[in-house]
């Protein structure tokens, strides 16, 4: 296993800054690092030991940064578990940002919307997930200073921030739909038929990734927000096929809706954080 801590202390000391925030920014959702102030780029590659990325809109490097006021990290480009990593490895940026000393993570992705009430390019709040990859990144012997052995999972995201982040895009006449993520091994997309029975199994949205991420955050109490862009709807559902580049395209589509989301997800951070 990577000494994370060695690592986690290094980058901290090279960079001299100790981020408050870990963002994980989906497919085609990288452009958020644009707004940061006094940013400085690691890359994956330039870490021993550590995964590299290697799928489009997914750049593979950590930018550190001020983004609205607060120290932050950012990972342009998370890893999956269908790019042949180990399920250990995918949520290994996880548990380096717990050694940085972050307690809040703020997870977003591109997703296939199942719930016929969400439209291409909408913003759904992660409520709940379904693991039916049925990996589980927790598997082997348990880091106790990380955190126990059989982790509760009633909530893997932090409702007060959620909560808070509901009231104040309400208050601007926004409504912020909630909802349960499925994950799925991938890489192909899913067939109509599966998409019918993950709808019966309970599922809003449907993705590749965020799953491991949040069993991962929830088992080192890290506080999480997850925002998914529904970038399209799942297989079936409007009789068109589906493909990577629509994904990034959406993802770039809805941009200023997405970056306003996410800073005012960091404006009641800090009203939180403040009381
Ligand atoms: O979940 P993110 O990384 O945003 O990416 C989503 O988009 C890709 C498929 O288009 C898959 O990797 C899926 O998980
Ligand atoms: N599995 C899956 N991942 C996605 N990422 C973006 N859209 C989709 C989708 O429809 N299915």
């Amino acid at each position: 296993m990577l000494n994370y801590f060695q690592i986690a202390s290094s980058m901290i000391r090279d960079i001299g800054m100790k981020p408050k925030i870990a963002l994980i920014l989906g497919s085609g959702l990288g452009y958020l690092t644009c707004e940061f102030q006094n940013s400085t780029a690691v890359y994956y590659s330039q870490i021993p030991g550590f995964p590299a990325s290697t799928v489009q809109g997914h750049s593979g490097r950590f930018i550190f940064g001020n983004f609205h006021g607060i120290p932050s990290v950012a990972m342009e480009g998370r890893f999956h578990f269908y790019e042949g990593h180990e399920i250990r490895d995918v949520v290994s940026p996880i548990y380096l940002f717990k050694e940085m000393g972050i307690e809040r993570l703020l997870i977003t992705n591109a997703s296939g919307g199942i719930n016929k009430t969400y439209s291409p390019g909408e913003i759904v709040a992660i409520r709940d997930i379904i693991n039916l990859g049925f990996r589980n990144p927790l598997r082997g012997p348990n880091e106790e200073k990380f955190g126990v052995r059989f982790p509760d999972m009633s909530s893997v995201v932090d409702l007060e921030w959620l909560a808070r982040l509901r009231e104040r895009l309400c208050r601007d006449g926004h409504e912020l739909k909630e909802g349960t993520y499925i994950w799925t091994l991938g890489p192909s997309y899913e067939s109509p038929s599966e998409i019918k029975s993950f709808e019966f199994l309970g599922a809003d949205m449907v993705g590749m990734s965020t799953v491991p991420e949040l069993i991962a955050a929830n088992h080192c109490r890290m506080k999480t927000l997850a925002l998914s862009c529904v970038t399209n709807m799942a297989s079936g559902i409007l009789k068109e096929k589906l493909s990577h580049d629509d994904v990034v395209r959406t993802a770039n589509r809805i941009r200023h809706r997405f970056s306003d989301i996410v800073g005012k997800a960091l404006e009641v951070l800090k009203e939180i954080d403040d009381e």
